[in-house]
């Protein structure tokens, strides 16, 4: 790191534990602190003691999954850390990860909303990622799920996702020989394809829509910042509206912009309603839906449109391009696995021809490398918290009403004793595609499972599956001369790579022309 990003980071650590003392001190002037909970008999899991009020705060590493993993190996499958006033249950074992998210799923499918969050959310309840399970929840997740993101969904807009893989294919081979940031690039080709599904070409040229890419390009990447900052407003709920770090005020001012965004292309659509060229996307099915008022069970507003664009630009970029930068990652530091890749896809689509969607169902080993990729790195290392909503009971400990729970799904794709050498990058452990995982057991789930189990993986899946694809048929890849490839994590909500894939494509295919044809 340079000096400027030392100090930067001196700063905001400073910031923080400066904030965290004057909310120690306003908490003991102004909270009357309340019991310990509703008895229930049960204890509550082991865990690190803490300090008075701050509790383990002081000692968090900000590389949260690896310091939970640690600490389950010291306190065991389920233990209990307290934040601030907020108390925080950790489940790292797949046994236990099924009793929470399966067995016991209604319980513990509710959402502790993080201050950030409450505010990108449209004062949450909009949306799906921080809605509690119920009518509202239940009507967006069909919207999605069966207009846009099901299989059928998917195939509906395949002309769409085919036009910007050229698109991003001409403009690698424009840059044959210069360095590319493979996890940039791909983030722009997934927000071109997700903003297409979602509002078609309704945002106008195709430089219009390079622009609007790029804005939501760096909104997202704030936005999750966000997410990820530790915030004294969560780990001390009564002082959040003194917003001591400032977050709700960024997020407020980031979910504004998105706001605006999204208002001027709904405007765009509603003005140009009687045009018979509009075409059946998500933005059309959902402003239909919007005028009717919803399903009878629950309403649906304007509001929920934004807020429901809001989560399929959010929820679905980072996660599907940081996906494809560590799989191209691994794969430039294992050559073995590398070539296994390569033959399949000579084999199968060979160099004379560009792949296409139809090519993916053979293509087994590159889907075997994208699942060893999230086992390794899966884009949501503690899972989106789950709540319990009243008091419930794990193992023989009580996990209060209101505490935050988090899936360890790193720590758990990691377990020797679930998985063979589980740090090498082995993608022949889920050949065929069915072994190598127990479902029941869910020792493999970087999706997450039950109820709240991700609403995107079929377009996760095919996307990472087309992007990986398409980066490694058409191109050869070197890393830049004297560079080496560093693997360091960098824990958000999304986990990135600490520094960005830099790589140099060079053009494979037989025929030049081949980049350049029309989809
Ligand atoms: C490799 C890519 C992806 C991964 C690894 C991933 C993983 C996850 C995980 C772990 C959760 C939380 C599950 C839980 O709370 O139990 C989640 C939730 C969610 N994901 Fe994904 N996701 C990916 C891509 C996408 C895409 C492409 C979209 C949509 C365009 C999407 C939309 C959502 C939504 C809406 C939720 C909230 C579900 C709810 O709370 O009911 N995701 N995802």
């Amino acid at each position: 790191m340079d000096a400027a990003g030392t100090s930067t980071t001196t700063t905001t650590t400073l910031l923080l534990y400066a904030s965290l003392l004057a909310a120690a001190l306003l908490y003991l002037l102004f909270v009357v602190r309340r019991g310990r909970g509703g008895g229930g008999g049960l204890p509550l899991p082991p865990g690190p003691r803490g300090l008075p009020v701050v509790g383990s705060l002081l000692s968090l590493d900000p590389e949260l999954h690896v310091y939970f993993a640690r600490l389950a190996a010291r306190y065991g499958p389920i233990f209990s850390i307290r934040l601030g006033s907020k108390l925080g249950v950790v489940i790292t074992s797949p046994s236990l990860a099924r009793d929470v998210l399966r067995d016991q799923d209604l319980a513990f499918s509710s959402r502790d909303v993080p201050d950030a969050a409450r505010s990108i959310s449209y004062g949450g309840g909009q949306n799906i990622v921080w809605n509690p399970v119920g009518p509202t929840w239940r009507l967006l997740r069909r919207v999605c799920v069966r207009e846009m993101l099901s299989p059928a969904g998917l195939d509906n807009v395949h002309g769409l996702r085919a036009r910007e893989f050229r698109a991003t294919l001409r403009h690698l081979r424009d840059h044959g020989g210069k360095t590319v940031d493979v996890g940039a690039q791909m983030f722009l080709t997934t927000m071109n394809v997700i903003t297409g599904t979602l509002w078609g070409g309704s945002v106008g040229s195709d430089s219009e829509r390079a622009a609007v890419g790029r804005e939501f390009k760096d909104l997202v990447a704030d936005i999750t910042e966000m997410l990820g900052a530790p915030n004294v407003s969560d780990f001390f709920p009564a002082l959040a509206r003194f917003d001591l770090q400032g977050i709700r005020r960024k997020s407020d001012v980031l979910k504004e912009r998105f706001n605006q965004m999204f208002a001027r292309i709904i405007d765009k659509r509603t003005s140009n309603n009687n045009d018979a060229n509009t075409e059946a996307d998500f933005l059309e099915y959902m402003l239909k839906l919007e005028k009717e008022g919803g399903d009878g069970k629950a309403a649906f507003t304007m509001t929920n449109v934004k807020a429901l664009l809001m989560d399929m630009v959010v929820g679905g970029t980072e996660t599907t391009s940081n996906t494809v930068e560590w799989a191209m990652a691994e794969l430039l530091r294992d050559p073995r696995a590398l070539a296994n890749v390569r033959e399949e896809l000579d084999a199968v689509v060979g160099t004379d021809a560009l792949v296409e969607e139809a090519h993916l169902p053979r293509l087994h080993y590159l889907h075997a490398v994208l699942k060893e990729t999230l086992r390794l790195h899966p884009a949501l290392p503690l899972m989106v918290p789950h709540c319990p909503a009243a008091d419930a009971a794990v193992a023989g400990h009580r996990v209060p009403a209101g505490c935050r729970v988090f899936v360890n799904v790193w720590a758990i794709h990691r377990d020797p004793a679930v998985w063979n050498d589980p740090l090498l990058f082995l993608p022949e452990r889920f050949l065929p595609l069915t072994d190598g995982a127990d479902e029941g057991e869910l020792d493999y789930i970087p999706f997450g499972s039950g109820r709240r189990i991700c609403a995107g993986i079929a377009m996760a899946e095919r996307m990472t599956a087309y992007s990986l694809a398409m980066l490694l048929q058409a191109f050869d890849w070197d890393l830049p001369p004297g560079a080496e490839l560093d693997m360091t994590e960098k824990f958000a909500i999304v986990m990135k790579k600490a520094t960005p894939l830099l790589a140099v494509p060079k053009p494979r295919l037989s025929n030049p022309d081949l980049y350049y044809a029309a989809a």
